[in-house]
């Protein structure tokens, strides 16, 4: 397969009325990357991955694939495809007949659009139910359709809206490495709109973090986890705590804070909780100043020397833990 093409959002903007759902942003996804936009609810994602697919005008801006601006193409003409949040498959039609639909419309033989359904059908592990209707089919299994549906146009991208938002937290995990490796295989750049922190870092290349209509960060998963830019993504990504120190605001792990003796430490705090968690164990304190932080201290750590909700400690971190955020 040829190298697929970069895409670029330049100055995208979606305007819905008075409302500016996604706001000037500038993003651009290299060829073959796993990215996922990541944001709270309403936030514009869905509106971003929309207008890339092209089933959402644009109100400003473009969308460039390859160097070309496809931002008034129709989503057939793009070179992209988008895997909807609920499937959308025809209930009336059987499996195969559901993968070759976009062959049919685009008048290719029946010999032609079967044989390539079934090929789309085995890339997905799905030839045994070729014949049946979608309401045959399990959550899981009706997800690899509408995959093998999107990816029988041979789309240089391809986008999917909350993807395994349908499944059952098991089913959930198991798709999502099962997305990764078809991803890996096929080369091609998948964009993936999530409202999950963990789904984000389990699959992305890169992270999109966006928030009230902008990107708040991007790059790749572990830069934005381990070094947020604002508190927004510090919290957003959880596992941090913000702290106001002298020099600022910063982001400091819950698993780089370590414990000492009282008035030894850099902030003394008292213990509100401890909450076990099988591994670990998290101490919320109250800090100095009225700041709650969270400890994660590992469970044998804790174990050896246990303490009580009520006591004082020391709260300790080295300087690298520390990721000063924009004011
Ligand atoms: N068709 C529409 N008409 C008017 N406003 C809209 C429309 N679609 C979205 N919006 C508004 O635009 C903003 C962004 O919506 P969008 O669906 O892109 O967010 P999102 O991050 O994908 O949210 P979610 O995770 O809940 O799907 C929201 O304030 C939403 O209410």
């Amino acid at each position: 397969m040829s190298t697929p093409p970069d895409l670029e959002l330049v100055s995208l903007t979606k305007r819905y009325g008075s409302t500016v759902a996604v706001d000037a942003i500038n993003h651009h996804f290299h060829a073959g990357v796993y990215a996922c936009l990541l944001g709270p609810s309403g936030c514009g994602k869905s509106s971003t991955l929309r207008m890339i697919a092209g089933h959402e005008s644009v109100s400003d801006g473009s969308v460039v694939l390859g160097g070309a601006d496809v931002s008034h193409l129709p989503p057939a003409k793009r070179g992209t495809a988008m895997m909807f949040q609920n499937y959308a498959l025809f209930p009336h039609l059987s499996v195969t007949d559901n993968v070759a639909f976009s062959l049919k419309m685009k008048g290719v033989d029946t010999a032609t659009r079967r044989k390539r359904a079934l090929e789309m059908l085995e890339l997905v592990d799905m030839t045994a139910q070729a014949e049946r209707l979608p309401a045959q089919l399990s959550g899981g299994q009706q997800q690899r359709v509408a995959l093998a549906r999107a990816l029988i146009t041979q789309p240089q991208v391809l986008l999917l809206d909350e993807p395994l938002s349908a499944l059952d937290p098991f089913l959930r995990i198991r798709m999502r490495s099962e997305l990764k490796k078809l991803q890996r295989e096929l080369g091609i750049t998948f964009v993936h709109v999530t409202h999950g922190q963990d789904e984000a870092l389990a699959l992305a290349d890169e992270i999109v973090v966006m928030n009230n209509a902008v990107i708040e960060q991007a790059g790749p998963a572990r830069e934005v986890f381990n070094a947020p830019r604002t508190d927004f993504v510090a919290r957003f990504m959880g596992g941090h705590n913000v702290v106001a120190l002298p020099q600022g605001r910063v982001a400091i792990r819950s698993d780089r804070i370590g414990l000492t003796e009282p008035a030894q430490g850099r902030l003394d705090g008292r213990i509100v909780t401890i909450e076990y968690q099988g591994t670990a164990v998290t101490l919320n304190l109250r800090a100095t100043g009225d700041q709650d932080i969270a400890a994660l201290i590992p469970e044998e750590e804790f174990f050896a020397n246990p303490l009580t909700e009520g006591a004082t400690v020391g709260l300790t971190w080295d300087d690298a833990a520390m990721h000063p955020l924009r004011a």
